[in-house]
């Protein structure tokens, strides 16, 4: 069946590296399952992204608080990657642990066919990046947590990429010195997470000599900066972490309180997507022919 094409020579890595290359910047946009992965392909993103925040409320109905683990995380990153060959980021929080525990994380994101993953230094009781008082380990303890991801690499071309959310509590000066030490132990990006300011990202950006990401998440301390007023100040990535998600929650609630108070769902068809449009994402009519060519073999 024609869904999945599985003849690509290059890994995950690599594909997320060509990316970055080739688009500037290059949009990262969040799928928090595996349809909205194939939706995002269809519509032309190269790059596409796994939410932590999005894996807790919405396939377990928690908040973004670290309670999820590493096995929560692979099982819809496995689920995306199963669809798509479009480059895969995931959020892996804190790294869910020590050295040992955050080697077995990237080992087990690399199996699932992930491109890259970003590795925050928050404490483990972590918090959203945008929630105020968040607190931040010690920058040699997240060297240590970087060198141990980076030294799980079974593939050089995978992408660790290593989040600061120390603006809050050392200003930029904190984050520069964090970025310059977490790129000495090995990152291969920059997550400069919850930036007030687009002057920030210029000073970032000219700190280190590796990829930076821009989070443009929505209702957080970030304005909505264009990709183009990103990629001025030198910004390779932008994120939409969880843009169509958000959308998806208020249109099904929507739905859900049409249909309780209306006792019938004609008032909100326009708003839902047609069986036709779902069927051509899911390459719906390959899978009939196969099994149409199948009963006239047996005939
Ligand atoms: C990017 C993020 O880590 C996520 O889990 O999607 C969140 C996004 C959000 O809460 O809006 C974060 O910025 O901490
Ligand atoms: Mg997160």
């Amino acid at each position: 069946m024609a869904c999945h094409d599985h003849s690509h020579s290059h890994s995950a890595g690599r594909r997320f590296r060509d990316a970055i290359a080739s688009e500037k910047p290059l949009q990262v946009m969040g799928t928090v399952n595996a349809y909205a992965a194939m939706m995002a392909t269809k519509v032309g993103y190269k790059a596409i992204y796994l939410s932590g925040a999005g894996v807790a409320n919405y396939s377990y109905g928690l908040p973004d608080l670290g309670l999820t683990s590493l096995e929560d995380v692979l099982i819809d990153a496995r689920r995306i990657t199963s669809v798509t060959d479009t480059p895969l980021l995931v959020d892996i929080d804190t790294g869910w642990g020590g050295a040992f525990n955050i080697s077995r994380t990237v080992t087990e994101m690399i199996r699932a066919g992930v491109a890259a993953v970003h590795i925050e230094d928050q404490v483990a009781q972590k918090r959203c990046g945008h929630r105020p008082n968040k607190e931040i380990v010690p920058v040699g303890e997240m060297v240590d947590r970087v060198k141990a991801a980076v030294d799980a690499k079974t593939d050089s071309d995978f992408v660790v990429m290593a989040r600061t959310d120390s603006l809050q509590k050392e200003g930029l000066n904190g984050v520069i010195d964090r970025i310059s030490a977490y790129v000495e132990a090995g990152a291969d990006a920059i997550f400069a997470e919850a930036m007030t300011d687009i002057t920030m990202y210029r000073q970032v950006c000219d700190a280190v000599n590796v990829p930076v990401l821009a989070n443009i998440t929505e209702f957080g301390d970030t304005p909505y900066y264009t990709t183009q007023e990103l990629g001025e100040q030198g910004i390779s990535m932008v994120l939409y972490p969880l843009s169509g998600t958000r959308a998806m929650q208020k249109a099904a609630l929507a739905v859900y309180e049409s249909v309780r108070k209306e006792g019938t769902q004609v008032n909100v068809l326009e708003t839902m997507q047609q069986r036709k449009e779902l069927y051509e994402f899911l390459n719906y009519h390959s899978y009939e022919d196969k099994i149409d060519q199948l009963f006239s073999q047996n005939k």
